[in-house]
């Protein structure tokens, strides 16, 4: 695999000032060195210079043409970029140039999965470079650079040695039980050990909730009475007249969507239809979707009317295991104790800043925090195998019985980082990459 010399076209296919031709690999200097006017075999690494790319000794284009050498490049390995003249045409044909030269036109993630596979970086790094390019908000972007930066490793690695400390101890006293300078394991004094690793794991799970939800945007939902004013809030936080808003209750009928991004956090909003009992077979569709996006979403914002006689609503199976912010809205006519807001004259800023207080917590710290479906999975795969270990020493069972679930956890944690991994699933995971990249 890494005996290839890969090529591909790293900037967006599209008319722009500059773009850039990337090649890695064995091969990557002696290619560019038969296409560029310049000495590429001599040019030193890390730096740039200018020249000419000859077909046929007819030049193509003017270019910057920088150098990297194994292993300190993006990939690990040799690599040259050629800065062209953006278009999409002379791209494409200096990149025709180096296939024909022999470069392999690479897979999409693929100069990230040799900077992998050569142990520039590790699976977490890797996931957090796509996690960059697909950032929609500030906060996924600051979460991104502390990945790039390997602060999955530097949160997960004392946890990982610390239980393969534990298992030497256990493979020790399996082999020399009778040494006297190996101090014995006992269950009892390994159950509190365990105990604390599923606390730990446990800490790191709930973060990464909330940096997956930050990384696809908090789904938030808005919820209330017909004539709340949940349109209007819509509208305010949007600062948009996106969603239909009347003095006639049973306005929306429909989810109505928007997007916006708070201080950094990304809030994707649904405005929905009022809930009540109603014949409308429309309205009645309506309600169903309310509760359902409800029951979908991460936060919940109820609207309440003070000026409404009917009862409040009543949703506790609808926001269960979510944030809910209760506010009363219409505080232009009728202001209220606790979060008061006037979606219609737009002051919402009580709502702004509880909304902000509930998810701020964390972005700012330097704290590490998990956002990939892959790490989860894997993390709470860790955390089930603890709990078998810790389930077999509280049976009465010796430390060696408990041996083979506490393996199962070192080895999750270690896949989080991708020192044991299966090729079919780097293939899926390099596959979401850009091409390029
Ligand atoms: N032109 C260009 N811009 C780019 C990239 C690139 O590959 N090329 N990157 C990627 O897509 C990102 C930058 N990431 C990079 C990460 C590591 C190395 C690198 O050469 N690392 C070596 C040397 C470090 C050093 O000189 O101190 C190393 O880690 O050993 C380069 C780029 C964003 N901008
Ligand atoms: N005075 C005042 N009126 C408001 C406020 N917010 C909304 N309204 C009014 O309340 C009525 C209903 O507003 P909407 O935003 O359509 O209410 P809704 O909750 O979306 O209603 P449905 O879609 O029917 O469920 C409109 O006449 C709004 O102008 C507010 O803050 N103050
Ligand atoms: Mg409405």
């Amino acid at each position: 695999m890494l005996t290839k010399t890969i090529a591909a076209i790293s900037t967006a296919l599209q008319d722009g000032a500059i773009s850039i031709i990337r090649l890695s690999g064995p091969d990557a200097l002696a290619i560019a060195d038969s296409v560029f006017s310049g000495d590429v075999l001599h040019q030193p690494a890390n730096t740039i210079r200018y020249g000419t790319i000859l077909k046929d000794g007819e030049p193509l284009d003017e270019v910057l043409l920088s150098v990297f050498r194994a292993p300190h490049s993006y990939s690990g390995m040799d690599m040259v970029e050629i800065n062209a003249h953006g278009g999409v045409l002379i791209t494409r044909r200096i990149l025709q140039l180096l296939l024909s030269k022999g470069a392999v036109l690479a897979e999409p993630g693929e100069f990230t999965r040799q900077a992998f596979l050569t142990g520039r970086i590790d699976l977490a790094q890797a996931e957090a470079v796509n996690d960059m390019i697909t950032a929609t908000s500030d906060a996924g972007a600051r979460i991104a650079v502390q990945g790039i930066r390997g602060s999955v490793r530097k949160l997960l690695e004392p946890l990982i040695d610390d239980i393969l400390n534990i298992i030497a101890q256990i493979e020790v006293n399996i082999d020399y039980p009778e040494y006297e300078d190996v101090e014995e394991l006992t269950s009892e004094t390994l159950l509190p050990e365990i105990t604390r690793w599923i606390d730990r794991i446990g800490r790191i799970l709930e973060r990464a909730a909330f940096g997956q939800q930050v990384k696809k945007g908090i789904d938030t939902v808005i919820l209330g009475r017909p004539n709340a004013g949940k349109s209007s809030l819509l509208n305010a936080l949007l600062e948009e007249d996106k969603a239909i808003v009347t003095d006639i209750p049973g306005t929306t009928r429909d989810v109505v969507e928007g997007r916006v991004i708070l201080d950094g956090i990304q809030l994707n909003l649904l405005d929905t239809a009022g809930i009540r009992e109603t014949e409308d077979t429309v309205e009645k569709l309506g309600v169903e979707r309310s509760r359902k996006a409800a029951r979908e979403a991460d936060l919940v914002i109820l609207v309440r009317d003070p000026l409404a006689t009917d009862a409040d609503l009543d949703l506790p199976e609808l926001v269960e295991g979510k944030q809910l912010i209760e506010v009363w809205n219409k505080s232009d006519v009728a202001p209220r104790e606790g979060l008061s807001i006037s979606a219609k004259t737009g002051e919402i800023e009580p709502l702004l800043q509880e909304i902000r207080a509930r998810f701020e917590q964390g972005l700012d710290t330097k704290e590490a925090l998990l956002s990939s479906e892959r790490q989860i999975g894997l993390l709470r795969r860790a955390q089930a195998s603890m709990m078998n270990a810790q389930a077999v020493l509280q049976d009465g069972g010796l430390p060696d019985m408990a041996e083979i679930d506490i393996q199962e956890a070192h080895s999750c944690l270690k896949e989080i980082l991708g020192e044991v991994h299966r090729e079919d699933l780097l293939d899926a995971l390099f596959s979401r990459f850009c091409l390029g990249k």
